[in-house]
């Protein structure tokens, strides 16, 4: 996290913070115009001719969750007068709030920086000055979560400073963002921060990078963000050691469309990276996807904020503001080119993949239209989740979501919550199955409750997703690990020693069995020191059935959920233990079951009583009950009725809780 988090976020909290200002009337708004005025002047400032390929360097720092990217990235930008020195420090109070109480990255950022180097004497002996290159740093999230960030802002550089923390050393996401810049035969320049902490130990992290990574230990940079030992030496490695970009001054317009975002003000914000030819401003362009054609309105750098330069050239990365309405014209991965000169595509991304799905409700089924206002408004800035409407019994009109992991998930009931004022209820998240029945067909689940609890056709067969697991862990923790990996049905693929004290292991591992509290596991049963990450395998066959939830009689479809069958009894048991705690008594008896089909599995009864909030408040204090009463109200409004049972939020979070 960092400043170029705070650069964005500033600009959203512009943008809800003024009132609606029609598109048609951005071009010619007095604020939009006056903007464009206060940046006409510094677009005098940039002049991009000057930077052709060769004086460019497109970079990532990409490195495990907390080994100092952002940082790191802070300090750079400060070296480079890009921004103020002293901007690091205090950044959090205007990052993200979701970032900033998580201490996590969820967005990649760039940035470009302007520095002067000569490389070996660079011929300016007769008295010319250093060459000033244009460098465009990305700073990306290092959860495993966001790791299709990671995989974007690669295509758009040429080399990444993979950054490791001296004292914790190579650990799970290290070894998966080197393989994501090895595969795409970008330049690693290895960097070992926090070289200042009293356990570092950069010398045996040397020879971890060597042993697993083969990078020379010569090559390796020792620096610390926080004191600032070694900054100086980075710039000139990244200058050095980078290759430029390779594209062609000459040929057609060819730009990928990196990321993009809507903003009430300009429209969608497009960021991309130039890798052919040139864009201009008043230029006409078209996507791939779409064939549309748009007037460019406005193009500019990242510097860190936007900054308008009427220009942006091969190898350059930049934004453009054309006519696009919606972030859904700009996909991701498309490419954009000159109308009138039809290209050849690049080869943009793979699509983001969705590995765990939640339905997502009102908690007030009458505030349904201002959930779907306010879902449709952040997925304009969080195209990778999927979205799709759907009924439940239970509760009503809602959402289908899919998300890249439980984290993505939670961030994004976290912001829907914090910067919509939407009370939403989820349901247990679920991985995709595949279903095969005895007439041949087959049926993908996302949604256990649409898999029918007793079907005419027999299922014949089961599929689950799996994926490739990395666990690095001190030796001391093997034997716990194991049992835990055991218990969530891992089968161990390789073992191996990093140095004396530590571990590397890697498991296949159904989904399923790590989307559900596994990591918090992990992390307990090692005292914290264990570090995860995960990439998607195949499908394997296995056995599974659907377990239905039923209060007083009646199946909640929201609760149900399929579990592997030999884990069924206990997961069926523990929901049930798990919604008696949750659901509070009720002027009835209340039976709540798990069953398998028509078998009920297990059952606990909550028995009759009324709960009443006033019963602690003796004597007279009206204003003191009226508190009260109001308070129960507004619980209500976060209560489901099911049949004639009022479910509490809290009960479908503590579902969230059983593996
Ligand atoms: N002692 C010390 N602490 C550092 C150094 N660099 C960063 N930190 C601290 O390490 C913590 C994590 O730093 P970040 O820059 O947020 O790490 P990150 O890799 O960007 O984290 P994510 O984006 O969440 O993956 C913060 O508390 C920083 O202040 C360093 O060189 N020395």
């Amino acid at each position: 996290m960092g400043y170029l988090n705070k650069a964005s976020k500033t600009l959203r909290q512009w943008k809800y913070m003024s009132p609606f200002i029609p598109f048609t009337n951005r071009i010619t708004h007095p604020r939009f115009c006056s903007h464009s005025r206060q940046n006409n002047k510094e677009q005098n400032a940039i002049d991009l001719n000057q930077y052709p390929p060769e004086l460019v360097r497109n970079f990532s720092i990409i490195a495990h969750v907390d080994h100092g990217k952002s940082t790191l990235a802070d300090r750079l930008l400060e070296l480079t007068g890009t921004i103020k020195k002293g901007h690091g420090q205090p950044q959090y109070l205007d990052k993200l709030q979701v970032e900033r109480e998580r201490g996590i990255t969820v967005k990649a950022q760039t940035a470009t920086m302007f520095y002067k180097h000569s490389i070996n004497g660079d011929n300016i002996s007769d008295g010319k000055e250093s060459p000033k290159y244009l460098l465009n740093l990305v700073d990306t999230p290092g959860h495993v979560d966001f790791s299709y960030e990671v995989s974007r802002s690669l295509a758009a550089c040429q080399g990444v400073l993979l950054v490791v923390d001296a004292a914790q050393g190579v650990q799970a996401q290290t070894v998966a963002n080197f393989y994501l810049a090895f595969e795409s035969n970008l330049t690693i320049v290895p960097v070992i921060n926090k070289i200042d902490q009293p356990t570092a130990n950069p010398d045996l992290v040397k020879a971890q990078l060597k042993s697993m990574f083969d990078l020379d230990p010569s090559d390796v940079l020792l620096t610390s963000a926080k004191t600032g030992e070694g900054l100086e030496k980075i710039i000139p490695a990244v200058i050095e050691r980078i290759p430029p970009p390779s594209g062609s001054c000459n040929s057609p317009l060819r730009m990928l469309l990196l990321d993009s975002y809507y903003d009430e003000y300009k429209g969608v914000i497009c960021h991309v990276a130039v890798v052919d030819g040139a864009l201009r401003k008043g230029d006409k362009i078209s996507t791939v996807a779409t064939g549309q054609s748009y007037e460019v309105f406005d193009v500019g750098i990242m510097h860190p904020e936007l900054k308008p330069t009427g220009i942006l050239l091969t190898g350059q990365v930049g934004y453009v503001v054309s006519g696009m309405r919606s972030t859904k014209e700009a996909r991701i991965g498309d490419t954009i080119y000159h109308t009138k000169s039809a290209v050849e595509p690049l080869p943009g991304f793979k699509p983001a993949k969705h590995m765990v799905f939640s339905g997502l409700y009102p908690a007030d089924g009458s505030d349904f239209e201002a959930l779907s206002h306010a879902i449709e408004r952040l997925t304009c800035n969080d195209a990778s989740v999927s979205i799709t409407k759907e009924t439940s019994t239970a509760l009503g009109l809602g959402f289908r979501c899919g998300f890249l992991g439980l984290l993505h998930m939670d961030v994004f009931h976290q912001r829907l919550e914090q910067e919509y004022g939407a009370h939403v209820i989820s349901t247990v998240p679920t991985v995709p199955y595949i279903f095969e029945y005895s007439d041949g067909s087959k049926l993908e689940v996302q949604n256990p409750a649409s898999l029918p609890s007793n079907p005419k056709q027999k299922v014949i067969a089961c599929w689950e997703p799996t994926v490739l697991a990395t666990i690095i862990i001190p030796s001391e923790y093997v034997g716990p690990v194991i049992t835990l990996v055991s218990e969530r049905r891992g089968q161990q693929l390789e073992h191996s020693f990093i140095d004396s004290q530590r571990v590397f292991m890697k498991y296949r591992m159904p989904l399923r069995e790590i989307v559900i509290d596994f990591y918090n596991e992990l992390k307990s049963i090692t005292s914290g020191y264990a570090s995860f990450d995960y990439e998607d395998a195949d499908y394997q066959q296995s056995d599974l059935v659907k377990l239905d939830i039923l209060l007083n009689g009646q199946p909640v479809d929201a609760m149900a959920t399929i579990v592997h069958k030999v884990k069924a009894y206990r997961v069926g048991r523990e929901l049930v233990e798990k919604l008696k705690k949750a659901i509070d008594r009720q002027m009835f008896e209340i039976s709540i079951q798990a069953a398998i089909g028509s078998k009920v599995i297990s059952r606990e009864t909550i028995s009759a009583l009324r709960k009443n909030v006033l019963a602690k408040c003796y004597g007279g204090d009206v204003s003191r009950k009226r508190k009260l009463l109001e308070k129960q109200k507004e619980g209500k409004k976060r209560m489901k009725r099911v049949g004639s049972v009022d479910i509490p939020q809290e009960a479908f979070h503590e579902l969230l809780k059983v593996s």
